[in-house]
């Protein structure tokens, strides 16, 4: 078969040979000055002529391009008539060079040129027309491969109205009907030309197409289109334009003529047709094709909605996407030497590809609640865990939201698998959560820093080219709602954002990525004060929607965007780089099925990822000390929590024989009886059986039920347990404190630890002088205090009001007396004056408490102990 470029310019000759006849024809009628007269051979030879150029037509328009639009074409098949690599021949009507002969006109258009009518689709031949042209087009090419966007200022869209199903499946974008519209259109066209002069391969013909030019534009809108038909044809950017050039307003220029264009002009009831785009002309002198010309007449009705029908369902299958296939076939088959890669969806149909590499290091990912963040980032999480293996890559996750999002990546009560790559993940975590993890992340580049510069280089790609042994995975951190690490504007935010700023400007040459996802950006003043804003080092912005705001704030393309839908941008969110990505939504049987994978890939013996649930209840029994700890430690410690950092140590005070070392818990809530609870729980293990005393008095209500639970289980321990009323416990107070004042230190009694609940409910009784020795209970408790932990005797006490804790200890000077503290619920301000330090900052909350040792300057947020079943949410 010949060539598309030799078929076209063997029609071109034809089309000239006719137009010379036609001309000849011409001649010699007005020679002759009589119309009547026969002019044999110039009509033979037209006749001739149209018949050959009938018959060869169907060779350079085949299918859809040329043929009737009538009920006989309803079912040929679609997008095989045209293709991308050759330029398209397309019938635009039926030319007469004389009575009885005529032949299909056609012209060149996408990969050849534009083509513009003069008349605009107010004219219903110019409508009919303008449908027929389209139909030919979409139907010819495979699908994808055409995008229209269709402007129509004379007939408000209607003229497009039948195309309408293919704006459901984005081959089509909405018709716009007013002159922004219009720029904005041009807008996109022009920034696919940008694209494909900035080397962007594989882009689809974007045909801008005019019904009528809106109310408004002027000559600016003309010399935009003109400069669109210069570079348009390279960039595979077309125009049809109805109704062009318009009409001039007296006085002003007349709108330029267009390159690579062919122009329809109305004379009567037909057209003339210009010379065409291209090197080859109809006419010798510029006059076009010599025979008038009927334009196409409208398809057949409801044949445009049928074929719309069939191209959007072969498109919506075509561009399917499910989670499972976004998922290589292969797990692990990945190096991240250079970076890690993952398809996150669909352009249209092709597959969308996103990387976290040296160009292109931290992502910013915005969207309104629901509009699906957390499944784009389960969908990214899990292309990348199943394409590069755990020495290849880490995740750090972080969710500071109510819900269950990043659960998908822990071991649950029902599914014990998890996702090896994870190391930490955060589910509602708290901002002092974050701000740890941020901390050992900073440390872990610091470490690298050290490493690779012992190598001698300064990226872990020149590393790992070098050593392909080494492993150094690349890690990446994902904060969603990160919004909330920084609100409100506080130290916290403050640290975190010195700490969120040194990775994300140091963390692409160390392997350490972050994506950072929030309903909003413009809150976080904490990351605007510096001259230049931390977004800067995150050129990829995904904005799904509502999510405009990590975009450009001219760039609205996310504003009503559906679910499943994202705008993804390399630019930093300049408009001209947005692409139009659809992403699966995370099916739990899909995800499971994956999950389930990674995990029996996993090397036997990894470990799962250090979990913290800012919801979920700590127990002493779970916990890796206690459950360690035997009576050989050296120094024993009081634990009352879970620290809330990586790894959720357990918090505990040493309980030695240095001054001050006795446990008072600030605070009405009940959570401090458990707490006391476990404190004794957890020194009576470190005692061999029967080796410590514990003095338990239970003097509030609310305490009965812990107290009784302790004496329980210190008597199964096999200690020595008295328990005691206010009376009982001033006696033992005076007791021990008369011990201790005597005591000699080489000659310590049996530890002895004094547990108070409620203590502040013993004021009255311990206020009262004793009648011999003339001193009250307070005295002998700040005796024990100031001397007790050297004679071994601890207190742990639960004061609910902070003004009776500070007065029983004789105020702030004597809180050095009571080194370990856990504050409640209690007041930021009574904490401050209890301890004398006014910069401390405590916002109290369930399940929360804040230690505070006194002696190591130590200052953490924990998450108390509770006994099972026990309320945590005072
Ligand atoms: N691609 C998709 N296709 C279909 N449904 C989706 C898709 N993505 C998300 N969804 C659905 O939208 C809902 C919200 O998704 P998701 O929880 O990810 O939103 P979100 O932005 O994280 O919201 P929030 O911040 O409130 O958690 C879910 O029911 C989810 O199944």
């Amino acid at each position: 078969m010949a060539s598309a470029a030799s078929l076209f310019n063997k029609a071109v000759q034809l089309h000239r040979e006719a137009a010379a006849h036609t001309e000849a024809a011409r001649v010699e009628l007005a020679t002759n000055g009589s119309q009547k007269r026969s002019l044999p051979g110039s009509i033979e030879a037209q006749r001739e002529l149209a018949a050959r150029l009938a018959r060869v037509a169907p060779t350079l328009a085949p299918g859809w391009l040329g043929a009737d639009l009538d009920n006989t074409v309803a079912h040929r098949p679609l997008g095989a008539d045209a293709a991308m690599d050759r330029p398209m021949l397309l019938r635009v009507g039926t030319a007469h060079p004389v009575p009885d002969a005529a032949f299909p006109a056609l012209v060149p258009f996408l990969g050849g040129g534009h083509i513009a009518i003069d008349a605009d689709a107010r004219d219903p031949r110019v409508t009919a027309w303008l449908r027929a042209t389209l139909l030919r087009t979409m139907a010819a090419l495979p699908g994808g491969a055409v995008q229209v966007i269709p402007v129509d200022g004379g007939t408000l869209g209607a003229v497009f109205g039948p195309f309408r199903t293919l704006v459901d499946v984005e081959a089509w974008r909405k018709p716009v009907t007013n002159v922004d519209g219009f720029r904005r259109a041009m807008d996109e066209a022009e920034g696919q030309i940008v694209a494909a002069q900035g080397g962007a391969v594989d882009l689809p013909y974007r045909v801008l197409a005019v019904g009528a030019m809106p109310v408004g534009a002027g000559s600016g809108d003309w010399a935009r289109l003109a400069a669109l038909a210069h570079a348009g044809p390279a960039a595979r950017v077309h125009l049809l334009l109805a109704g062009y050039p318009p009409a001039a307003p007296a006085g002003y220029d007349r709108p330029p003529r267009l390159d690579h264009t062919t122009f329809l002009t109305s004379e009567g009831d037909a057209f003339r047709i210009s010379d065409p785009a291209g090197p080859e002309a109809f006419s010798r002198d510029g006059r076009g094709l010599g025979a008038p010309v009927t334009l196409t007449p409208a398809p057949v009705d409801g044949l445009i909605e049928t074929v719309c029908r069939r191209i959007a369902g072969e498109a919506r299958s075509q561009s399917a996407v499910d989670f499972a296939g976004l998922m290589p076939e292969e797990l692990w088959a990945e190096s991240s030497a250079t970076g890690l890669r993952t398809v996150v969806g669909r352009e249209q149909r092709q597959y969308f590809t996103l990387a976290l590499d040296d160009a292109t290091p931290h992502w910013l990912v915005g969207g309104r609640t629901g509009s699906g963040k957390t499944v784009f980032l389960l969908d990214v999480l899990y292309g990348l865990a199943s394409r590069y293996s755990p020495d290849e890559l880490g995740l750090y996750l972080l969710d500071f939201k109510e819900g269950v999002s990043f659960a998908e990546f822990t071991p649950t009560a029902v599914d014990k698998s998890w996702v090896p790559h994870a190391r930490t993940v955060g589910i509602e975590s708290d901002r002092e959560y974050g701000l740890a993890v941020l901390k050992a992340l900073a440390r872990e580049m610091s470490r690298r820093a050290i490493e690779l510069k012992q190598a001698g280089v300064t990226r872990i790609a020149d590393l790992r080219a070098g050593r392909p042994d080494i492993a150094m995975p690349r890690l990446v951190a994902v904060i969603d709602e990160f919004h909330v690490l920084f609100t409100p504007n506080d130290r916290l935010a403050a640290q975190a954002a010195a700490a969120l700023e040194e990775i994300a400007r140091k963390g692409r040459s160390y392997g350490i990525h972050l994506i950072l996802a929030s309903q909003t950006i413009s809150g976080v003043e904490a990351l605007f004060t510096k001259n230049e804003s931390i977004f800067g080092q995150f050129p990829v912005r995904v904005a799904l929607a509502g999510g405009s705001g990590v975009l450009d704030s001219l760039n609205s393309a996310a504003d009503n965007l559906p679910v499943g839908t994202a705008v993804v941008n390399h630019a930093a969110g300049v408009k001209a780089a947005n692409a139009l990505v659809r992403f699966p939504d995370a099916v739990a049987a899909a995800v499971s099925t994956q999950r389930h994978r990674l995990w029996e890939a996993r090397l036997p013996g990894s470990a799962p990822p250090a979990v913290f649930a800012g919801y979920a209840a700590q127990h002493l029994d779970d916990d890796p000390l206690y459950k360690r700890v035997t009576s050989k430690v050296r120094r024993r410690q009081a634990m009352v929590g879970r620290t809330v950092d990586v790894g959720l140590s357990t918090a505990a005070f040493t309980f030695d024989s240095s001054p001050g070392r006795h446990l008072a818990v600030l605070g009405t809530s009940t959570v401090a009886a458990d707490i006391l609870h476990a404190a004794a729980l957890s020194l009576a293990k470190q005692h061999d059986p029967g080796s410590a005393n514990f003095l338990l008095a239970p003097l509030v209500a609310a305490a009965d039920e812990a107290a009784d639970a302790t004496a329980d289980a210190l008597h199964q321990a096999g200690h020595q347990v008295d328990v005691v009323d206010t009376n009982g416990l001033r006696g033992h107070l005076g007791m021990l404190a008369a011990a201790v004042a005597k005591a000699d230190p080489r000659d310590a009694p049996s530890p002895t630890y004094v547990v108070i609940f409620g203590a502040d409910a013993a004021g009255t009784v311990l206020a009262q002088t004793h009648p011999t020795t003339y001193r009250t209970g307070h005295d002998d408790l700040r005796t024990l205090l100031r001397s007790g932990a050297a004679a071994g005797v601890h207190v742990i006490g639960w004061w609910r009001a902070v003004r009776r804790f500070t007065e029983d200890i004789t105020g702030p000077a004597g809180v050095e007396d009571v080194a370990c503290l856990v504050a409640l619920n209690i007041p930021s301000n009574d904490l401050a004056a209890a301890l004398g330090d006014y910069t401390v900052e405590w916002t109290a909350r369930p399940n929360r408490a804040l230690l505070v040792d006194r002696h190591d300057n130590r200052m953490s947020l924990i998450v108390p102990f509770v006994r099972p079943g026990t309320a945590t949410s005072e």
